[in-house]
């Protein structure tokens, strides 16, 4: 299998169990590896063939822009079920660090796979 990813993608949203956190956006960053088949792609040099990036970019950025979930993991899991949901993939890896959560931390967050690799 072959994997497209998309690494350190930061979007700011609404995030969080506490009031305080109710009232402002936090910066989530994500790295996202999608399970794919390049060669079709590569054979023909159209992006018709290929998993557009950018495209699914938009759309995530997009959607978590959008919410204001409470827990990470409702968060991580919507994307999950958006991109195997959306896109012609069969396998993803989601990586979400929310920075700072922990103030003796660098990072906090979670890994998920979901689908068949
Ligand atoms: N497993 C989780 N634990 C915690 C979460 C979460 O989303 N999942 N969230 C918080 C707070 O919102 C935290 O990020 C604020 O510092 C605490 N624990």
């Amino acid at each position: 299998m072959d994997i497209i990813f998309l690494g350190g993608l930061e979007i700011d949203t609404v995030i969080g169990i506490y009031e305080w956190e109710r009232k402002i956006k936090q910066k989530v960053v994500l790295d996202i590896e999608m399970g794919c088949d390049i060669r079709q792609a590569a054979a023909s040099d159209d992006i018709a063939h290929a998993l557009d990036y950018k495209t699914v970019s938009d759309r995530v950025v997009d959607f978590v822009e959008r919410s204001e979930f409470y827990l990470v993991e409702t968060l991580i899991e919507e994307i999950a079920n958006i991109l195997l949901g959306e896109f012609e993939i069969p396998w993803v890896k989601i990586t979400l660090n929310k920075k700072g959560a922990i103030s003796r931390a660098r990072d906090v967050g979670i890994i998920i796979e979901r689908g068949q690799r």
